[in-house]
């Protein structure tokens, strides 16, 4: 048998590529590889672990002949193409829980930094100075911290900062009230009514199109003066030109960054501050959390390529050919029933419901749920779902899950039905390449494909409404590409399903709710 090979393109720890050649495996150490350098050694390659700096692109991916199982050394896999992966059967794995401590403390130890002026102090005295009051620092002490996510890292700094006696509050549209309860965060709806009462603001979220820009120049303005910023997630979800504006008026007293848009980042905006402390993306960057991270990594990584089940993959686990014939291709249409009920609902539900209805009735639905919920979650880019682990997410997310198996699918050979807290979505596969077509939603019967961008109008049904639609929209340049209507005869509400083409800006959909009278709107992007 071929000795397997591994390459290692980011420093992990010594215990991690220990276990790797423990296995018999040959591994590869090769730091700070030019991507061109990459691609021309990563033919030979099983599996290939990195950190955050290595980019792992469809180009990349196309060079890997061999590759089987990406690994990452951490938690975020925002440097990972893992649609592109999953296209190519590369597994993506990650050490999801491995530096979340260490995060937690770079985030208190840059909030007291902050507040301390504890590197400002250290640099005066290294130029020889005894300098005092200019150092005048804030206890944290019933100060109000608001944390932004309130994920694995946000829940382990406000355990943190409560201990320091500080107020929590915090916003996160998918945390649960008894989450938030749980870790003595005051949870609030509105990021605005939050800005004004917060002495420290705290980022714990992943980077998304919500997040990136999150804080611009009018959510700096509503800030209290004499605010302290930090952010040890993503760059870019404080706008960086903003901050140093407001730093320069004196509005924000002091800014904590571990995390930058460009890394490795040699100039920016805040360089010039002396109360911008800035630290080169290290709050991963512990023995402790190297030596997870890595130890962790090698384990997953072996199991992935000894064909077991990886408890950490991203995207597809493999799974036996007879359950992946059966239902694999219903798993877009899951996750696109997912998506459309995630963004239908705003928050993460209490009960998941799936029914495999017809000639899927019988097989392993493992796969559809995952699918399912990795659509319903898809505003996070950190730990997608997988077979292997839908059931452990669904319970971190406080998601009671409950599967069927329905002998008949009504007019269709099969389908599958996923209901999340009372909203539903009915999707069938169609025509010889299988693409997923909504066969039901909100208890109206429809049938149509659904686009990119969909917008969902519900009505009490009276003449004229689709023809305001049509107007409001061609005003705006908006295209309508298909559109199906289901109705509730006994409610006299209608449904319209209408696909188009581009995005539908705020302002349109605003026009669309005043000029009509709507029970609801919904905008989905898929
Ligand atoms: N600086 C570093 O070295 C490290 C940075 N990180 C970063 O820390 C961040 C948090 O990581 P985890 O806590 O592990 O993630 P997580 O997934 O456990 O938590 C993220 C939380 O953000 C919430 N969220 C998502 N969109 C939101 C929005 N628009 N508004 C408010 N809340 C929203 C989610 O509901 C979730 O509770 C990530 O960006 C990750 O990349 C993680 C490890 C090390
Ligand atoms: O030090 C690293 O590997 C980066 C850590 C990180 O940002 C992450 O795990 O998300």
């Amino acid at each position: 048998m071929t000795q397997k090979r591994v390459l290692v393109t980011e420093k992990i720890a010594e215990e991690g590529l220990e276990i790797l050649r423990r296995k018999g495996y040959a591994v590869d150490v090769r730091l700070d590889m030019a991507p061109e350098e990459l691609a021309a050694a990563i033919a030979p390659y099983d599996a290939l672990i990195v950190r955050s700096q290595t980019q792992v692109t469809p180009e990349l991916l196309d060079a890997a002949a061999n590759l089987k199982i990406i690994g990452r050394a951490g938690v975020t896999i925002d440097n990972i193409d893992v649609e592109a992966a999953s296209e190519r059967g590369v597994i993506v794995c990650n050490a999801p829980t491995s530096n979340i401590v260490s995060a937690a403390e770079h985030t208190m130890a840059l909030l007291l930094a902050c507040a301390r002026r504890i590197p400002q102090a250290d640099a005066s005295m290294h130029a020889g100075s005894w300098e005092r009051a200019a150092f005048t620092g804030t206890e944290l002490y019933q100060k109000t911290l608001a944390i932004f996510g309130l994920g694995r890292i946000g829940g382990l700094v406000a355990e943190r900062a409560r201990g320091f006696g500080m107020r929590l509050v915090g916003h996160d549209p998918y945390c649960s009230p008894e989450r938030a309860a749980a870790l003595g965060v005051e949870l609030f709806e509105s990021v605005g009514d939050i800005l004004p009462i917060a002495d420290f603001i705290t980022v714990h979220l992943p980077k998304t199109s919500e997040t990136i820009g999150m804080f611009g120049p009018s959510e700096l303005a509503a800030m209290k003066d004499g605010v302290v910023l930090v952010n040890c997630a993503r760059g870019g979800i404080f706008d960086v030109d903003a901050v140093a504006d407001f730093v320069a008026a004196g509005k924000v007293d002091a800014v904590g960054l571990d995390v930058y848009e460009e890394e490795p980042c040699h100039d920016s905006p805040l360089h010039e501050f002396d109360n911008a402390l800035l630290t080169p993306h290290i709050a991963a960057v512990t023995r402790e959390a190297q030596v997870r991270a890595g130890t962790q990594i090698a384990e997953y990584v072996w199991e992935g390529l000894e064909g077991s089940i990886v408890p950490t993959a991203i995207n597809a686990a493999p799974l036996p050919p007879e359950v992946m014939d059966a239902v694999g291709p219903y798993v877009p249409a899951c996750q696109m029933a997912g998506r459309v009920i995630g963004q239908i609902l705003g928050s993460t539900p209490k009960v998941l419901r799936l029914e495999a209805m017809g000639a899927v009735a019988d097989a392993d639905p493992a796969i559809l749920l995952a699918g399912a919920l990795d659509g319903l979650l898809a505003y996070r880019r950190i730990g997608a779902v997988s077979a292997a682990n839908a059931l452990a997410v669904a319970d971190r997310h406080g998601i009671r899950v409950e599967c069927e198996a329905v002998p008949e699918a009504g007019e269709y050979a099969s389908a599958v039905r996923v209901t999340a807290d009372g909203v539903e979505v009915g999707v069938t596969l169609y025509g010889a390449n299988q693409a997923a077509r909504v066969v039901s939603l909100l208890g109206y019967k429809i049938d149509i494909a659904p686009a990119k961008q969909t917008l969902l109008f519900e009505y009490v049904d009276a003449p004229g409404r689709i023809g305001a639609i049509g107007t409001i929209l061609g005003e705006a340049g908006v295209n309508i590409t298909t559109m199906q209507i289901g109705d509730k005869p006994a409610e006299q509400c209608a449904l319209v399903f209408m696909n188009v083409e581009g995005e539908v800006p705020d302002e349109v959909l605003g026009r669309l709710r005043e000029a009509i009278d709507l029970k609801n709107l919904w905008y989905i992007t898929l």
